[in-house]
């Protein structure tokens, strides 16, 4: 029988599926004849990035069926698996980033996102389904526009341009991302994300928090996908062939291990300017708190894209 996107995703979406045919980047055996590693640089000289443990010891790999795609297990230290997660939650989302909640009309006043601690704000947190930055997608439309952008934050796009430049790309702007808030019962129909006017460029894909099974299919949804379990912290690049493939996420599933718990210690950390100071310096006590009350039961994904092509200063219509 031929199964397709869609009879793939109907099956990973219900309850008692099957998770054996899912690639487990943990799990050797998995992957076996599946993917090949990828040495980055062995003569690596690069710094390591604040959040992240040194590129030498990144485990990278490549899908033999889906060229262009790259999947990175988890490089982020626990102290940078927290900072992005109290960025997604505590700041992207605040003007002038746009969410969901603007089209209900929900404003909520700087002080009253945190700490999430009365039924109201839980309730507001609990609506927040993505976030915009950067050139803000339109989701009816799909299309960008001069008249609706705010500026890229400078750490997710250092946070970008330094995963690029350590897999060799020869040139990423980071100037959209979506920021996708998942709860436990939530999903992401297969869909291509062709909406940026660069098309050539990577897209990079940050998760965190509660597991995802992702599909990644091919150009039409007549395609199989794969199956991959994405764990918090992994990131996943789509590029060349695999930039304008199908791909979803039927199902999230509870994290067997919580990678933002061994905080070692914030001191020794390299903090550029870039990154927000009063989050590294409180990673380790209670403010930490009420974020990992929420990522505990959701899970949330960081998509960044380049939209214009490289010589191009603004959006054509
Ligand atoms: O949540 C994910 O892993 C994928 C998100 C995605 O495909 C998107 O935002 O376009
Ligand atoms: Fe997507």
């Amino acid at each position: 029988m031929v199964t397709d996107f869609r009879d793939d995703f109907n099956y990973y979406k219900k309850k008692e599926a099957s998770l054996k045919e899912v690639l487990d980047f943990n799990d050797n055996h998995s992957i076996k004849d599946k993917v090949s590693k990828i040495d980055v640089c062995p003569n690596c000289n690069s710094l390591p990035l604040f959040g992240l443990i040194h590129p030498s010891q990144w485990e990278i790999y490549r899908l033999i069926s889906n060229p262009g795609f790259i999947y990175i297990k988890n490089p982020f230290t626990a102290i940078g698996q927290r900072y992005w997660i109290i960025r997604c939650l505590r700041d992207y989302p605040k003007k002038p980033g746009r969410t969901n909640l603007d089209i209900h009309s929900i404003t909520v006043k700087d002080d009253e996102w945190l700490p999430f601690s009365n039924d109201n704000i839980t309730s507001i947190i609990n609506k927040l389904r993505w976030a915009t930055v950067g050139y803000h997608h339109n989701w009816d439309t799909k299309v960008y526009s001069e008249d609706s952008k705010s500026d890229f934050p400078e750490d997710l796009k250092m946070l970008s341009h330094y995963i690029s430049n350590i897999l060799q790309f020869d040139y990423f702007n980071a100037e959209a991302a979506i920021i996708n808030f998942y709860h436990m019962n939530s999903r992401l129909s297969g869909h291509t994300d062709h909406s940026e006017q660069c098309l050539d460029s990577p897209l990079f894909s940050f998760s965190f928090g509660q597991s995802a099974i992702f599909l990644l299919g091919g150009l039409t949804m007549d395609v199989k996908p794969t199956a991959m379990f994405l764990n918090s912290g992994d990131i996943v690049v789509m590029s060349t062939e695999s930039r304008l493939s199908y791909h979803g996420v039927p199902k999230i599933i509870k994290n067997p291990v919580s990678p933002w718990s061994d905080v070692v210690s914030c001191n020794s950390m390299n903090n550029s300017d870039i990154f927000d100071n009063e989050i590294i310096s409180n990673c380790e006590n209670n403010y930490w708190t009420p974020f990992e009350m929420y990522i505990s039961i959701n899970r949330i994904n960081i998509n960044v894209r380049q939209v214009l092509k490289r010589n191009q200063n603004k959006i054509c219509s």
